[in-house]
């Protein structure tokens, strides 16, 4: 059970989600960290009062370090401060809610520090699962999922002695804002309509993933890299109301869900409360009064970036670092407007004929493809 946590990326949807619960279940907070949100940070050093707090952006951090003169609270600057905020000894329990892969080396920092890491940073596992996962197991650090998929399926998972009683892990998805569209109607889609998520209120980053099924596609890798499956083990159905979270199907047949409203401070608690289980404060879920429970496959024609990933992750090696780091730079460009909807999966698929994979690669070789990727989706 959690004691004290810092949260790397606290200002954002799942770090404010993580301090309600926190807050709740009375954890200590040892540092907290974001980009450049000073006002938010501000106010949650205050009300924290964490030892560390870190905004990567140098100029935000300078006003920080003034507006907080009159807490005990050390601010730092710069990029390095996350892994800093990572290693901080006061803290059992590591919180990764940055988005993108900037989550890599900090996650790695607190798997050498032997902390509990409650994941929410899909991009990480993504672009280097096996090495954090491997690194997991040398150091003996705990890897919790918060992704309410993966967390379902981890659920599902307690009292599974052997991970070869596995049939398949199937993950739901919402099929996003323009699930039953033609792609002439997607074409057309702007920055405002791929950020009406149908059921969760999530940051801009992952809630665009979701209109291309993108999200989806980092999902099935993640829980490849999570529970150590073969792609053709890892399946998605479209559920409209996200309110079967994921499902694991096992050799005798049976299949086990978890079901829940959709509210991300019930996988968030689990991380900090496993292996018992917190109390939510939030309407339980009423079955008599929510809407028929339907299942539906999706459309990788309409939303081509799902098997964008699929075929990313049959190739393995580097080629998870090179699609995930062209999206995260077209998802960039989507959200500047910039670029139209379906661009977002054109400049992946270009970034992914355009660089070399490198099997079995070091972090070096992830990081290089990360960056050439993005290079080729900048035109750089
Ligand atoms: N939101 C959700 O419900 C879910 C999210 N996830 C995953 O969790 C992660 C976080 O998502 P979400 O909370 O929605 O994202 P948000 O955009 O809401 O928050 C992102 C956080 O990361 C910080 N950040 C952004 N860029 C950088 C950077 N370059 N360096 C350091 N910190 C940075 C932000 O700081 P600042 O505010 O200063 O910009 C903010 O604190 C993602 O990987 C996402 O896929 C998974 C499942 C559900
Ligand atoms: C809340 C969460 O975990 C998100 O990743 C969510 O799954 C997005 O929904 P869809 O990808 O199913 O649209
Ligand atoms: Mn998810």
């Amino acid at each position: 059970m959690t004691k004290t946590i810092s949260i790397l990326g606290s200002t954002g949807s799942i770090g404010r989600q993580t301090l309600d619960v926190a807050e709740q279940l009375g954890l200590q907070v040892a540092a907290l960290t974001a980009h450049a949100s000073i006002e938010r940070m501000e106010e949650q050093a205050r009300r924290f009062r964490p030892r560390l707090a870190v905004l990567t952006d140098e100029a935000a951090a300078r006003d920080l370090t003034v507006r907080l003169a009159d807490t005990g609270t050390k601010v730092l600057g710069g990029p390095q401060g996350l892994e800093e905020a990572a290693a901080l000894p006061e803290a059992d329990t590591i919180v990764t809610a940055v988005v993108g892969m900037v989550g890599l080396r900090p996650t790695l920092t607190a798997i050498r520090e032997k902390k509990r890491i409650a994941l929410a940073n899909k991009e990480t596992l993504v672009c280097a699962g096996e090495l954090v996962m491997d690194a997991a197991d040398t150091y003996g650090a705990e890897i919790i999922p918060v992704d309410s998929e993966h967390s379902a399926i981890f659920q599902c998972l307690q009292g599974c002695r052997d991970r070869r009683e596995i049939r398949r892990l199937i993950l739901t998805c919402s099929g996003g804002p323009f699930y039953g569209m033609t792609c002439e109607e997607v074409g057309k889609m702007t920055r405002a309509d791929a950020l009406r998520h149908p059921n969760w209120t999530m940051g801009p980053k992952i809630t665009v993933d979701c209109a291309t099924l993108m999200n989806k596609g980092l999902e099935v890798i993640e829980a490849m890299r999570l529970y150590r499956l073969p792609l053709e083990q890892v399946s998605v159905v479209i559920h409209r109301q996200s309110i079967v979270h994921s499902l694991v199907e096992y050799w005798d047949g049976a299949v086990l869900a978890q079901l829940g409203t959709p509210d991300m401070r019930l996988p968030i608690r689990y991380a900090m409360t496993y292996p018992a289980r917190g109390e939510s404060l939030a309407k339980p879920l009423d079955l008599t009064a929510c809407p028929p429970l339907t299942f539906a496959a999706p459309d990788r024609a309409t939303f081509p970036c799902l098997h964008l990933a699929e075929e990313a992750a049959a190739e393995g090696g580097t080629a998870c670092a090179i699609l995930n780091g062209a999206n995260e730079e077209a998802v960039r460009l989507f959200l500047q407007e910039r670029i139209g909807f379906y661009d977002i999966s054109h400049l992946t698929a270009k970034a992914r004929s355009a660089v070399s994979v490198v099997q079995k690669p070091s972090l070096e070789d992830i990081l290089e493809a990360d960056a050439a990727a993005r290079r080729c989706v900048l035109g750089d």
